[in-house]
């Protein structure tokens, strides 16, 4: 028998139920699980990719299983590289929570709201962990929906002097600097932005390196974010060569991170192993995060955003 029709989670809904104070310790834990390799905590193969060549995007669908907490959900997100003309978002997604025991759908949601957070907030865990104590300058490259998440998380979450971005073209990143709440300086180069800077954010659509090793200081943290298919590249060889690499996956990096398969270095560590103490952080040299995202950092997210809506649903 059916049961009762999954609720609908649309954006602004989501965004007024989701927040980075609890949705950062929940990334952080379900990172931990997620390195544990324990089938109970979580279940969540790499993504299948189907390319969309038409329009020069994929489809992403990244199925998750956590037992234990008794999550199972699916996001099924489209990604583009669009040319500069387009006013389409670059990232569409949905995410659908299912009751583990029925298979009934709990809850059809957003996905482009929890997949800015969710990324962003990995991002900051990465900081947290791998940057210098007393880190001071952060340098954002990019300046759209992701860069303004991680300028959300990483200023709300973590205590910088300085913000510096920059854009490939300098009207993004003026109208970036316009629409966030602090003060940012709008660099005219990478160069300029990243020298002296403690911590990196990588958020473009490039396919070819923007972020030269040469200009990066010994000892800063880099979080690299776009380039997320095997043959699309943020960071050059240089910087991948010089850093100690983690990831959120390394079955993902090996099968989706242009920086990590092209430049044939390895993946020391996941930033979950950190989490659990099996391997270092190794705040002291540069460091990169690569991140793919993950779906198991979709599913934490929308069960906070479901039980959330639930508990103002039935003022709980
Ligand atoms: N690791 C993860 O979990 C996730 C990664 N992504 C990736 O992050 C990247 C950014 O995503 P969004 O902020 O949603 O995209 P967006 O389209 O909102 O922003 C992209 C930024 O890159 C700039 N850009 C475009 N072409 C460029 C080029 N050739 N060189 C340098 N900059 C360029 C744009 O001007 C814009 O500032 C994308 O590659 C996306 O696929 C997105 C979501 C999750
Ligand atoms: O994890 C995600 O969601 C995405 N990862 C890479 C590309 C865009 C979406």
């Amino acid at each position: 028998m059916a049961g009762a029709p999954p609720v609908i989670i649309w954006e602004r809904e989501v965004e007024s139920l989701l927040h980075y104070k609890e949705l950062i310790p929940r990334l952080e834990e379900a990172l931990g699980k997620f390195s544990s390799r324990d089938s109970a905590e979580v279940i969540q193969p790499v993504r299948s990719t189907v390319p969309l060549q038409k329009h020069n995007g994929f489809l992403g669908l990244m199925p998750t299983y956590m037992e234990n907490d008794g999550v199972l959900s699916t996001k099924l997100v489209c990604f583009y590289n669009r040319g500069a003309g387009s006013t389409l978002p670059s990232v569409s997604a949905t995410v659908l929570l299912l009751d583990p025991e029925s298979g009934h759908m709990k809850a059809v949601m957003d996905g482009e709201v929890i997949t800015s957070m969710r990324t962003a907030g990995a991002s900051a865990i990465s900081a947290k962990l791998l940057m210098r104590p007393g880190a001071e300058v952060l340098a954002i490259l990019g300046t759209g929906q992701q860069a303004l998440s991680h300028y959300n998380a990483f200023t709300e979450m973590l205590s910088f002097k300085e913000v510096r971005v920059w854009n490939h073209r300098r009207e993004g990143a003026e109208k970036f600097c316009r629409s966030v709440g602090g003060p940012v300086t709008v660099c005219g180069s990478v160069e300029e932005a990243v020298r002296g800077a403690d911590v990196i954010v990588t958020v473009t659509r490039s396919t070819e390196p923007v972020l030269c090793g040469r200009w990066v200081k010994p000892g800063a943290h880099v979080a690299a974010v776009g380039a997320c298919r095997p043959d699309w590249r943020e960071l050059d060889d240089s910087l991948m060569k010089e850093a100690v690499v983690y990831a959120d996956s390394r079955e993902g990096a090996m099968a989706e991170s242009g920086d990590v398969i092209l430049s044939g270095v390895e993946v020391f560590a996941e930033l979950g192993d950190v989490i659990n103490g099996i391997k270092p952080a190794y705040r002291e040299k540069t460091t990169v995060f690569k991140s793919l995202g993950m779906g198991v950092e979709d599913a934490v997210a929308a069960n906070l955003v479901y039980k959330q809506w639930k508990a103002k649903a039935y003022k709980l």
